[in-house]
């Protein structure tokens, strides 16, 4: 049987070796609320003294604990730790030692003897505290590791050892399974949760959307064994204090993630509902939740990067700023960014479609649906999701809208105009040119299919005679697909011609 200390110093070298250290710029005292308490001791003692060396647990430790007693608050005095049943389990080892020691203690210790104040902490929790399941093995959970407290840890760390000898009379584990058309139904999160609040019936408990039940539809707690009183008509769950865990969610992971932050604000959740509703309003989704709560950072530093790269950079540009943000920064509001921006991340689109479908009032919300085609690509090619996973709009991809604005423009020429140029300008041409136009009407209504080369002194009229011909076509209801070598050339081309063939003929369908 390992004495106290050795199971410290397994845990210690346990989370040296196995876990990834911070990043160096972050810094504890700078993370929001949700972060900081997920951060184990030896990260910490790391991150407040990185000085220290990993070898003393000691050296390691006071540090830590001064830091936290000059500059974290102290618990509120009415908050008795062992009523704090979520808290609890997200309380720093020190916050821990610094509750359970009394004030006497604590002067007479001087909080001097580390080892002491850890000791009395785990010895409290030993007494208080259910030991994880048996088939979680913090070894095999390095992300998850991080959300255990270091006393769970510890327990857990000596799985030989005689669970009475730790103080530890039953083992309680509850299983959070999620189902198909849950939120987490993708990553299927287990979670650890808390049991019951005390109540006999499941009307007492008020549950809406059913937590506990096990249904395909709903969120299912699986109690394995527990101590605590037997609830009527739920044979599986028995009502205690026993402490649970969530596990770590990735950000990417939006709506588990936000769930996650909810399961730990909101004290006594009975639904899905329960835990989207704030001050009596139903939000849609969790973050939105988490928003009204507080818990987010707002947008407004990446609303002006946005506003910033606009001023300079291309709408493409703008775009993979936009993606990287959607990705990797965790945006708040990405709808509302996106309404914000939308315009100038699809600039180009827009004049695109000035240019060769003018004065259509849907043009803007094409010219943003194709935006949003091209956003999705790219977060999709950064190993993103869906953007509606982001809370974006859900982009339509459709053949024939603006996708095809080829096609558009070809169908949406003014043929009362055009029969007029024709009439015109087929009397205007000179007798070669006749000859050359007619041959190759003939050719086009015959379907003969034959390739013509024009070839003619500067200014002798090539470029009138296509024109008339592209006019000719277009007013028969048929597509005239004019191409150039270069964008100067495609500009004297009628309807606009296209700078680069295969750009025209690929984004045309000719069915
Ligand atoms: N049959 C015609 N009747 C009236 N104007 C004509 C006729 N043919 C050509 N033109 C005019 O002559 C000018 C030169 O014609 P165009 O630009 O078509 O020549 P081009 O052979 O294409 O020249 P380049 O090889 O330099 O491009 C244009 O202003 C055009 O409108």
């Amino acid at each position: 049987m390992l004495s106290a200390n050795e199971i410290m110093q397994l845990v210690f070298d346990d989370l040296r070796s196995n876990r990834p250290k911070p990043l160096k710029s972050c810094y504890f005292h700078c993370l929001p609320v949700h972060c900081k308490r997920f951060i184990s001791l030896p990260n910490m003692a790391e991150l407040t003294n990185s000085v220290v060396e990993w070898k003393s647990t000691t050296e390691t430790m006071l540090p830590v604990v001064d830091d936290l007693r000059e500059n974290l608050p102290n618990p509120s005095e009415s908050c008795d730790l062992h009523s704090l049943l979520e808290p609890r389990r997200c309380v720093s080892l020190p916050n821990l030692a610094l509750r359970t020691i009394s004030t006497s203690e604590i002067s007479e210790t001087g909080l001097k003897s580390t080892p002491n104040v850890m000791f009395s902490a785990v010895d409290d929790l030993r007494e208080n505290v259910k030991k994880p399941s048996e088939n979680c093995y913090v070894q095999c959970l390095p992300a998850q590791k991080r959300s255990l407290s270091l006393p769970d840890v510890a327990l857990h760390a000596n799985p030989g050892g005689d669970a009475s000898e730790v103080g530890v009379s039953s083992v309680t584990s509850a299983e959070l399974l999620v189902s198909n058309d849950s939120p987490c139904a993708e990553t299927c999160m287990p979670c650890m949760v808390k049991s019951m609040p005390p109540a006999s019936t499941s009307e007492d408990i008020g549950i809406e959307t059913p937590l506990f039940v096990s249904s395909s539809s709903a969120l299912v707690l699986k109690v394995e064994v527990g101590e605590g009183l037997m609830i009527d008509g739920w044979p599986t769950v028995k009502n205690d204090d026993a402490l649970g865990r969530v596990y770590t969610i990735h950000p990417h992971n939006t709506e588990c993630y936000y769930l996650r932050m909810l399961l730990h604000e909101i004290r006594g959740p009975t639904s899905f509902s329960h835990l989207k509703t704030i001050n009596g309003i139903l939000h849609n989704t969790f973050q939105s939740a988490c928003n009204v709560l507080g818990l987010l950072e707002d947008d407004n530093h990446w609303n002006n990067t946005l506003n910033e790269a606009s001023l300079s950079d291309l709408p493409t540009k703008l775009r993979e700023l936009f993606t990287v943000m959607l990705v990797f920064c965790q945006l708040s509001d990405p709808l509302t960014l996106w309404d914000t921006h939308k315009n100038n991340l699809s600039e180009d689109s827009i004049r695109q479609m000035d240019r060769y479908l003018q004065g259509d009032a849907d043009q803007k919300d094409e010219a943003h649906n194709k935006c949003l085609i091209q956003i999705e690509d790219a977060v999709l090619a950064v190993g993103g999701q869906s953007i509606s996973n982001y809370g974006l709009p859900q982009p339509t991809r459709t053949e024939n809208n603006f996708e095809n604005i080829v096609y558009q423009r070809e169908i949406n020429y003014d043929l009362n105009t055009m029969a007029k140029v024709v009439v015109s300008n087929e009397g205007l041409l000179t007798n070669e040119q006749y000859n050359v136009y007619s041959r190759i009407m003939h050719s086009i209504k015959s379907d003969t299919g034959k390739m013509f080369f024009s070839n003619a002194p500067a200014g002798t009229g090539k470029t009138f005679l296509i024109n008339l011909l592209l006019t000719k076509v277009r007013n028969n209801r048929s597509i005239a697909l004019a191409v150039a070598s270069s964008d100067i050339a495609a500009t004297l081309l009628e309807g606009g011609g296209w700078p680069t063939q295969h750009s025209n003929f690929l984004s045309i369908s000719l069915t």
